[in-house]
């Protein structure tokens, strides 16, 4: 897929890793929509870029992925001013092991809605152009993160989502591709004041940090490389990426068949 011309859809843009997706489709071409809970952060990241990338390839929308109402009214708009969405990424995420259905409503249900919303405007059955959606899950989506079991089981239901929405919309002809990726940790804020975050099992913090220390840490451009790589080929679909410092690695799973 050439991006010049088409309409992207960020979810958690302002910061972190959807900062640095939305960095690398502006760079490549795409107008890009960012969506996230953090005005504050979003209009400064938005002021920036429209000084780089001109006044009319972006928009910031205020949108919270719990919201039904604020994800399909931030769809609207999308296509309003930019005549519809190619491509989405629900990147939106939090690590909180304390409000923990607060984790499930963002990490997971965040993603299922605004996968469901998108149908809408993307399928091509419904007059959609079709596109690519790519899910932000983690390493945690793919085997157990000791010290946080709901953000690993958000996780895992993301990719499980994924690979079911991919073969759903293969055999339905919805006309758009589904991806997952799968990082191990990134340098962001997401990874401030962890003992807060992981609640009743912040005793096993210095279990995590070994674990960093053996992983390594990505920078957010490294995994928004890989997102790159999942919306631009269209022999992608169903796949799960997993990200390394070390390099990158399509996921093969069991076969049911
Ligand atoms: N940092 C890490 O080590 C890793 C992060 N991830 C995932 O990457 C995604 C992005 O996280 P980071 O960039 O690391 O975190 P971050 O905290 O730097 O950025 C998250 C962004 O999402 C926004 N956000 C949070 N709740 C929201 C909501 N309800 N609606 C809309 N926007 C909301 C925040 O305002 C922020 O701009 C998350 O899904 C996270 O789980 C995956 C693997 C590793
Ligand atoms: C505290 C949480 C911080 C960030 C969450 C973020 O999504 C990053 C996750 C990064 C790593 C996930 C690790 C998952 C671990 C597993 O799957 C374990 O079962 C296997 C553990 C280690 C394998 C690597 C190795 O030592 O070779």
């Amino acid at each position: 897929m050439v991006l010049t011309g088409k309409t992207a859809v960020v979810t958690g843009a302002a910061m972190g890793i959807g900062k640095a997706i939305t960095e690398i489709l502006l760079q490549n071409g795409a107008k890009v929509v960012l969506l996230d809970v953090n005005e504050t952060a979003a209009k400064s990241l938005l002021e920036d870029l429209r000084k780089q990338h001109g006044q009319d390839r972006t928009l910031f929308l205020s949108c919270n992925v719990e919201s039904e109402e604020q994800i399909k009214a931030a769809f609207q708009k999308t296509v309003e001013t930019f005549g519809g969405i190619d491509i989405l990424c629900n990147n939106a995420g939090i690590l909180n092991e304390g409000e923990w259905e607060k984790t499930v409503s963002i990490n997971l249900l965040g993603v299922i809605r605004s996968t469901y919303a998108s149908l809408q405007h993307m399928n091509k059955l419904t007059g959609g152009r079709g596109g690519v959606i790519v899910n932000t899950a983690s390493m945690a989506g793919l085997g157990p993160l000791l010290s946080c079991p709901v953000y690993t089981a958000t996780k895992h239901g993301v990719v499980g989502f994924t690979r079911a929405m991919a073969a759903a919309s293969a055999a339905s002809g919805y006309g758009i591709r589904y991806n997952v990726i799968c990082p191990s940790f990134v340098q962001t804020e997401l990874l401030d004041n962890i003992t807060l975050k992981l609640g009743q099992f912040s005793h096993l913090e210095d279990a995590t940090q070994q674990l960093v220390e053996v992983l390594g840490i990505l920078t957010p451009s490294e995994v928004a490389q890989c997102v790159f790589e999942l919306v631009t080929d269209e022999t992608k679909n169903g796949e799960a990426l997993m990200i390394f410092p070390k390099g990158k690695q399509y996921i093969t799973f069991p076969s049911m068949q």
